[in-house]
């Protein structure tokens, strides 16, 4: 625990948060300012590309940061999952093994890798506890970047027990927040809806189509709770096992859409869309293993919804 208290007791270590820009990253580096860490080092994709093996190699080089935490990633919903199947793999698997072999070698004290939810298989036990991990076939429309996740968990324990190199691994549940990606078809369904009902507000229209039938059951995180869980593990867990990141809340995908109609003020109808895809019927996470280490969450979804919406009104050109 010794190396891991002194995360905490340095704040001028020089901290790589890849992915700054993204929902996790922008969140992870909100909250490493308000611990006061001073030396954040942030790339840009057009800056660092990292699926690029040569660069990264001279980034680690040059910068030598001694904390990574690895929030870049090629990120959708389902519908971008099931459509680019190849992007999701191939981009993912790059980024992980460039950067998780290149902080091995230029001495990082420690890493923490981001992976989902979506790692598990498609009827595995509810709530899922991590040891759920490669015990059934996945969901077919994101085994891809399932696959690639699952490399990464596995290049971390590998990595540990090989050399010796302090590579953690968390695995947050559907998350939302600000900096989420809005777009129409490629985002997540939180984003999508709030976007499609704020529209149909502001245009008066008496229905919003919402896809797949409404009975798939989530679970949603804060990314500003999901923040606070990668830098108490980035402080408190050294370990080979993967963690867990959840609310231990779970609601249906109709739910959800009345509870962002609600918060949006949308006062029209649903229309199922039964062409779209489900996906899993059910993830909800068991994060008991991050509660036996001192961890819970604490933004409920309506607060977050409530907050998340302020911002897109704020921030997001409509
Ligand atoms: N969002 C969610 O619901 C969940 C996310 N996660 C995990 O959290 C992590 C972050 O996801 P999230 O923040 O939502 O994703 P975002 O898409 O919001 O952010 C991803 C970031 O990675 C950057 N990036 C992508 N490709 C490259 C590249 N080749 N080189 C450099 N930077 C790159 C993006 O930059 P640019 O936009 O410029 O390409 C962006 O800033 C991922 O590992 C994801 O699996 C896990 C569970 C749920
Ligand atoms: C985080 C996680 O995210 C993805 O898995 P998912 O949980 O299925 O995520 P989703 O948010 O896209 O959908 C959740 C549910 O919602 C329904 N749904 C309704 N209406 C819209 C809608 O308008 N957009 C979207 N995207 N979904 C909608 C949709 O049909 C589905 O039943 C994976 O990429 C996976 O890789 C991953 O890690």
């Amino acid at each position: 625990m010794a190396e891991s208290d002194s995360f905490f007791s340095n704040k001028s270590a020089k901290i790589f948060v890849a992915g700054h820009r993204g929902l996790v990253g922008s969140a992870i580096v909100r909250k490493l300012q308000s611990l006061d860490f001073t030396n954040i080092v942030v790339r840009t994709h057009a800056d660092l590309d990292l699926t690029r093996q040569s660069d990264v190699e001279s980034f680690f080089a040059a910068e030598k940061p001694q904390y990574v935490v690895l929030a870049a990633a090629k990120v959708g919903g389902i519908h971008a999952n099931n459509t680019y199947p190849a992007d999701f793999i191939s981009i993912n698997l790059q980024i992980q093994t460039n950067v998780i072999d290149s902080s091995y070698r230029h001495g990082v004290k420690k890493i923490l890798f981001l992976g989902s939810s979506c790692i598990y298989p498609k009827f595995a036990p509810q709530p899922i506890p991590e040891n759920a991990l490669l015990s059934g076939p996945l969901e077919p429309t994101n085994e891809w970047y399932a696959v690639a996740k699952i490399a990464g968990i596995k290049m971390c324990q590998a990595y540990r027990i090989q050399h010796g190199f302090d590579a953690i691994s968390a695995m947050p549940t559907n998350l939302y927040g600000p900096n989420d990606n809005f777009h129409p078809e490629n985002s997540h369904v939180l984003p999508a809806l709030m976007r499609r009902f704020h529209k149909a507000k502001v245009e008066g229209a008496k229905e919003v189509v919402v896809w797949g039938t409404g009975s798939p059951l989530r679970e949603f995180l804060h990314v500003d709770d999901l923040a606070d869980a990668v830098v108490f593990l980035m402080g408190n867990y050294s370990g080979l096992e993967h963690v867990n990141v959840g609310s231990g809340k779970e609601v249906s995908i109709k739910e959800l859409a009345e509870l962002v109609k609600e918060v949006v003020g949308f006062q029209g109808e649903l229309v199922w869309d039964t062409s779209k895809p489900d996906g899993t019927p059910r993830k909800l996470m068991d994060s008991s293993m991050l509660a036996s280490l001192g961890w819970n969450a604490k933004i409920s979804l309506k607060h977050g919804l409530v907050d998340t919406y302020k911002w897109y009104l704020e921030n997001v050109k409509q």
